[in-house]
């Protein structure tokens, strides 16, 4: 495992829009291979890339920690360690647990069956401890999704790529219930099943999920897919698992 910056992405352009800075830089593909030992030297370069893969990432760069264990998904409570937690919400189906699998795993996902309630997985190293509460993103378990906000430092808000009809759906519980209740938690959204055909391009996905108006924090936007059977993480998952273990480490 290795950095952002290691892992040869390069921020091709700096961009403000409503108080949110984003660094936008590509990935070269949706098929979960890093190119790792391709230098990407320009704006051009990277503009390239981004018209070629239609696919792009937009994240804020930080420093990575390798992992070097991890525990087993369970079912539990939720831990009551305030604003420590990374919250990861989004509508059923979206791939939550499956994207927790591979974060705390590193490996294939085993069968996964729709979250009935809490799924908490943690990723432990020597010197760190990340602690993920999934809550199960049907519509009976939605109205749990704000209770957790006060305990979080991050929210990771995944979106299934290839389902647009729920777009709508998406934006109007992000936006109404969850960014409304903490105007500065910083937010992940993972632009998840990028592997399907037809998925939706993370651009699109900014602009169908209104995400230059998500208000005076921190955003990360991310293109993923997880496949069962696949040994390597995806590109997206490795950023999304660095820039989720930076931002635990600093504490926000
Ligand atoms: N092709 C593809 N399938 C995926 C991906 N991520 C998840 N899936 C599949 O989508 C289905 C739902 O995945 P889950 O991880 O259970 O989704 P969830 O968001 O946890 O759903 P709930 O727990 O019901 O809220 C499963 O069949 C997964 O195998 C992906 O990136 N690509
Ligand atoms: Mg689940």
């Amino acid at each position: 495992m290795f950095g952002l910056r290691e892992a040869g992405v390069l921020a091709v352009s700096v961009a403000a829009a409503g108080g949110i800075a984003y660094l936008i830089w590509n990935y070269a593909s949706s098929t979960g291979e890093r190119k790792s030992e391709e230098p990407r030297d320009g704006a051009g370069e990277a503009e390239r890339r981004r018209e070629e893969a239609g696919r792009k990432v937009e994240v804020i760069p930080a420093q990575a920690a390798p992992v070097v264990g991890a525990k087993a998904p369970e079912q539990s409570q939720p831990a009551d360690s305030a604003g420590t937690q990374v919250l990861v919400l989004g509508l059923d189906g979206a791939g939550k647990t499956s994207l927790l699998q591979h974060l705390a795993s590193g490996g294939p996902e085993q069968d996964v069956q729709p979250t009935q309630g809490f799924n908490a997985v943690s990723i432990n190293r020597e010197d760190l401890h990340v602690e993920f509460l999934e809550i199960g993103g049907k519509e009976d378990l939605r109205p749990y999704w704000q209770r957790y906000m006060s305990k979080a430092l991050l929210l990771v808000f995944v979106v299934d790529s290839s389902s647009p009809q729920r777009f709508p759906l998406a934006k109007t519980h992000l936006h109404y219930e969850l960014l409304a209740a903490d105007p500065r938690l910083p937010l992940m959204v993972l632009a998840n099943k990028q592997d399907l055909p037809g998925s939706c391009s993370i651009t699109d996905l900014h602009d169908a999920l209104s995400l230059s108006e998500v208000g005076d924090r921190r955003l990360f936007l991310i293109g993923t897919h997880v496949k069962k059977g696949e040994a390597e993480l995806s590109s997206g998952v490795q950023d999304a698992r660095d820039l989720i273990i930076q931002m635990v480490c600093d504490g926000r």
